[in-house]
């Protein structure tokens, strides 16, 4: 008997069938397994056949061939792995299912992908990603439907059991009815942060599954509260995705949007398991650079927010103005004027001539231009008139040369049969000479012409034409139509010249930049994916959407996001309506309101401070599990605070709670409590810095503006010389800082007031005073 297996729980029988069936499956996984690896070198052979045997490659039918033998590897390889990993664990989940009219229930094992027996073709595993797993997911008990290829099946779920597998060995299982709680759930949210972003497709909740399988021909816009999946749920969102589009997307196609490169290191970690490879994981910013092709410096965000946060620029207001604008769609009118323009400045205005001889005219060329071809980049269109001009000239350079030789022929004969000595002798030279000296000429200026000709539709680099737009203030006032006062446009110049001159740019710009990208040069087909999917969206602006939509044609988008953690508001989404009526028209809206990540004590708390947000955001609803309420820890003397944290975090430890982060609300705070663990030699403490990986078994020092998506077992969150303040920003920091941790919340502060603890329910937390605490042990 397996460990972990207790008998009383199980009829033998049941418990028998399970095991046997378990057995087999391994053994039948073994035997494909083994299969598979023969084929695969069977098929590794031919590919490398056809690759040495260049010349069979020159004939297309080879070459489909080898496109067919390798794309079937990469798909072996890509299905042999997961069997390999799955091998563990092969299934998570069993149903049964009466179909609707069939005399006999059909018994489903659920896994990480299917296994079918080769010659019944009876499923031995079904993918979590089938339609016939949705009822697991949205099903109870009972009369449950589901949809394939849009036709519903009607059935009867009469069992849904959950197992859990380890090594090979049934451990445990458990059938859900409608009164039990999800215990896989339960045991799953009770383990630690370690291994942020697991994939959870045993426990995937009804809202979510609803998430992850919403239509697919469709973008979809999701609010979700702050610990509900929302990262999570899009991933497997893209697992699904791949499932069912497989044969038409090619995983580059795919591309995940996230915040920072710290994101992608956990997103990362977590595709292979979904079956999700090679996708493209990116920042905003480093795509935007990338498609740009130009090295341009960015200013760093938080240095503004910050400035924010302190109340420390005089201009804060201007400035928040400024950044709005850039981000809004009002801006991207600005570019459509801006680029009319440039279209007329680009557009031929001239005759493309030889020598004496029109070859196309100026009205053609300016039609191919701005009609023809207005499905294109300008820089495009413009490579596609020097193409007509490359090949009309070709064509006629031999026509010219041929009607200027029998010209002169013509006149030769004419003079050659003058009368006059002296005059036919003056009149054959000239002609002979003027021969001579045309057709050099036409071969001269036929080898310059197109190239001279291109020089009369002006390019210039991005960085130019972005920086033009700010150099002329009547014109910017004619793009802006009047729209902004004498003190917004002059505020404008002269901040854009000012960064724009030190050749940076803010991240406020990279929509219109992306735009104007798109729009005068194109995006490279070699970046442009099909299907996008963008975390922590509400940090993102409309403009940068939209320039985003409109560069990748395509509006297939996958938008997570929580209004309530949008600390970059100033520059991001005010709310979704807007979002969807002007850039995505065609998106579902769903929400997420449960949170999986926090306990009902700490969430408690922190919707109290969602609640003092003058925002309309449902409360979110924590998923039952309980821990303790959160510690207000009061303290007098700030020589007290770092050690109390330390002896805590040892405590912590011992419980089994590694993940240890300490959250203050600046930078400067953090620095404070970093250089006192410096001074005692604190070991792997890990003060976290923009764009930085987590150090695994560190005590994470970071500040509230950094730490949102980040997960952790415990949060210690202070405050020293600052306090958080009813401003929407302090209110959206501290709302983010105390939904971090999965299962302990420990406030520390001199003031209630300064964590706004005295505007909020006392019960919801336990006050203990420091120097009390610390009267049992010491930490100095
Ligand atoms: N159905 C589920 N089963 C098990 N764990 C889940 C489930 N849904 C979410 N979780 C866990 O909850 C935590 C929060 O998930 P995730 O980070 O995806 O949420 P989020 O909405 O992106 O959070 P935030 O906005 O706060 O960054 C993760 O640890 C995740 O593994």
């Amino acid at each position: 008997m397996e460990k972990g297996i207790n008998m009383e729980d199980y009829s033998l029988d049941e418990l028998e069938q399970e095991k046997s069936r378990l057995e087999y499956t391994k053994n039948y996984m073994n035997i494909v397994l083994k299969e598979a690896q023969i084929n695969q070198g069977a098929l590794q052979e031919t590919v490398r056949d056809a690759i040495s045997n260049e010349e069979a490659l020159d004939s297309s039918l080879s070459y489909i061939n080898y496109l067919t033998n390798s794309k079937f590897l990469q798909l072996a390889t890509t299905e042999l792995n997961i069997l390999k990993r799955i091998l563990d664990a092969p299934y998570f989940a069993r149903i049964d299912y009466q179909m609707k009219g069939k005399s006999q229930k059909d018994v489903y094992y659920l896994g990480k992908t299917s296994l079918f027996e080769k010659d019944t073709q009876k499923p031995i595993i079904v993918d979590w990603r089938s339609p016939i797993a949705n009822v697991y997911y949205d099903g109870r008990l009972g009369e449950v439907a589901y949809e394939v290829n849009e036709e519903t099946i009607e059935g009867y779920l009469s069992l849904k059991r959950q197992f859990k597998i380890e090594k090979g060995n049934l451990l445990h299982y458990q059938d859900i009815d409608l009164t039990t709680t999800d215990e896989l759930l339960q045991q799953s949210l009770a383990g630690k942060a370690d291994q942020r972003l697991t994939e959870i497709i045993s426990t995937i909740q009804a809202e979510q599954n609803e998430i992850i399988r919403a239509d697919l021909n469709r973008p979809i816009i999701v609010q979700g509260a702050a610990g509900s999946g929302k990262t999570t749920i899009a991933l497997h969102r893209i697992s699904y995705f791949i499932y069912n589009y497989a044969r038409y997307f090619q995983p580059e196609q795919l591309m995940i949007i996230a915040p920072n490169n710290m994101f992608i290191g956990y997103i990362a970690e977590a595709l292979p398991d979904l079956g999700v490879e090679k996708i493209r994981q990116t920042t905003y910013l480093d795509y935007v650079l990338l498609c740009i092709g130009k090295k341009m410096k960015v200013i760093q965000s938080n240095k503004k927010l910050l400035s924010f946060i302190n109340h420390g620029n005089k201009q804060e207001e201007m400035i928040k103005w400024l950044s709005r604008y850039k981000g809004s769609l009002a801006y991207k009118k600005v570019m459509d004027h801006y680029l009319s323009d440039i279209c007329e400045e680009m557009s031929p205005k001239e005759d493309f001539r030889v020598e004496k001889f029109p070859l196309y005219g100026a009205k053609k060329l300016e039609r191919l231009f701005k009609q023809e071809y207005d499905y294109l980049p300008l820089v495009k269109r413009k490579e596609k008139i020097k193409g007509i001009l490359q090949a009309d000239l070709k064509r006629k350079k031999k026509i010219i040369l041929t009607k200027l030789e029998d010209k002169y022929e013509e006149a030769l004969d004419r003079a050659l049969r003058i009368k006059e000595d002296e005059k036919r002798k003056e009149r054959v030279v000239y002609f002979l000479d003027t021969k001579e000296e045309r057709l050099a000429t036409v071969k001269k200026e036929a080898s310059t012409a197109v190239r001279k000709y291109m020089k009369t539709m002006p390019t210039h680099d991005l960085y130019k034409y972005y920086t033009r737009l700010f150099e002329d203030k009547e014109l910017l006032r004619k793009y802006t139509e009047g729209s902004l006062t004498e003190k917004q446009l002059d505020f404008m110049i002269a901040f854009q010249q000012r960064i724009l001159k030190q050749k940076k740019v803010e991240i406020e710009d990279l929509g219109a930049l992306f735009y104007l990208q798109y729009k005068i040069f194109g995006i490279d087909k070699e970046y442009r994916a099909k299907n996008i999917v963008i975390d922590e969206v509400q940090d993102y602006s409309e403009f940068q959407l939209y320039a985003l939509k409109a560069g990748l044609e395509t509006d297939m988008f996958t938008l997570v996001g929580d209004l309530a953690q949008g600390i970059h508001s100033y520059r991001g989404l005010q709310n979704w309506d807007a979002l969807q009526q002007t850039v995505f028209p065609r998106a579902n809206y769903m929400t997420l309101q449960k949170s999986y990540r926090t306990t009902i004590e700490i969430m408690f708390l922190a919707n109290e401070i969602l609640h003092l947000l003058d925002q309309d955001l449902p409360k979110v609803k924590p998923v039952v599990r309980h821990g303790e309420k959160p510690t207000v820890h009061l303290y007098d003397e700030k020589h007290v605070l770092v050690g109390r944290m330390l002896l805590l975090a040892d405590g912590l430890r011992e419980e089994g709670f590694h993940s240890i982060a300490i959250i203050g609300k600046t930078e400067e705070e953090c620095k404070v409590i970093f250089k006192e663990m410096q001074k005692r030699k604190v070991p792997n403490v890990q003060f976290l810095q923009e764009n930085e990986e987590l150090e695994r078994n560190h005590l994470i020092i970071v500040p509230s503006y950094l730490s949102k998506g980040l997960e952790f077992d415990t949060v210690f969150l202070f405050t020293l010389n600052e306090s958080f303040t009813q401003e929407e920003i302090d209110l959206k920091l501290l709302y983010v800082a105390m939904t971090r941790p999965m299962h302990r919340l420990h406030l520390f502060t001199q003031e209630k007031s300064a964590l706004l603890l005295d505007r909020v329910d006392k019960s919801q937390y336990t006050l203990k005073k420091v120097e009390e605490e610390m009267n049992g042990g010491s930490y100095e």
